[in-house]
């Protein structure tokens, strides 16, 4: 559903290699955890596979479309939601929502029952009609989430999704996550939260200086470290 073959990119400004030559499959119906230690190279991968920046080398697959010969279908299959939200401060929560809609070309009659749906599911109803920047963290991350999820995208791309909701909120987010699993679409996320990662994810990758340095299931992992516990001592143990 996503594939990264030989992905690598610099940034102009310095001679860090951000991602090097980086590769992983997300299968339909899994849910992907992306690990890595403060500046791996996991916001620069997500950035390259949602179109917002350019590989320097490799292709990126969805559905088997590359990306760069088929940006714009490829982009009507996934969403992005990405760690910073500020870009959409001076539009009210309902007009944002109703921008994605017409991006993603949803109906009105579609758009209004989704919109409706989950503004209920993350009790946002009431602030629908202020201004996005006298949201609270937790309430951007809500309605960037909504946004997302209007086109039922194969493949849900997430950055840090879970920073700034509340327990409720998080547990939502996480069941809305395997249902669209359950439903044979993919999520991809990058998370710090080892337990969340260990408890919700079919399979992990983790980066490290713009390398995958492990990928498997929980059990392959185990396999690839010599602590053989928790994700916490693994990721530990593979990042020193
Ligand atoms: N716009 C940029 N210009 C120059 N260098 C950048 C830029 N964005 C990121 N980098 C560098 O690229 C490397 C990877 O950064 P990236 O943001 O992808 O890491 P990350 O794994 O998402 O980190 P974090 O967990 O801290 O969010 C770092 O060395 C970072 O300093």
């Amino acid at each position: 559903m996503l594939k990264l073959e030989n992905v690598s990119k610099s940034y102009s400004s310095g001679n860090v290699k951000a991602v090097d030559n980086v590769s992983f499959e997300v299968k339909p119906g899994e849910i992907f955890g992306f690990l890595g230690p403060n500046g791996a190279g996991k916001t620069t991968t997500l950035k390259m596979i949602v179109g917002l920046l350019k590989p320097d080398a490799g292709n990126i697959f969805i559905n088997g479309l590359d990306f760069q010969e088929h940006s714009l279908e490829v982009k009507k299959m996934i969403s992005y939601v990405p760690d910073n939200h500020e870009v959409y401060e001076r539009l009210t929560g309902i007009e944002y929502l109703n921008f994605m809609g017409d991006m993603y070309g949803i109906s009105k009659d579609i758009r209004s029952k989704k919109i409706n749906e989950y503004l209920e599911l993350f009790e946002l109803k009431d602030a629908v009609g202020d201004l996005i920047k006298s949201y609270s963290h937790g309430m951007k991350q809500k309605i960037v989430l909504i946004g997302a999820l209007l086109n039922d995208p194969e493949v849900f791309i997430l950055d840090e999704p879970l920073v700034g909701l509340d327990p409720k909120s998080a547990f939502k987010l996480k069941e809305i996550m395997r249902d669209r699993c359950n439903a044979g679409k993919s999520v991809f996320f990058s998370t710090h939260v080892l337990e969340v990662a260990e408890k919700l994810c079919d399979r992990i990758a983790i980066i490290r200086k713009g390398q995958i340095i492990a990928c498997g299931t929980m059990e392959e992992l185990r396999q690839q470290s010599e602590s053989k516990q928790s994700l916490e001592n693994i990721f530990l143990e593979l990042t020193e």
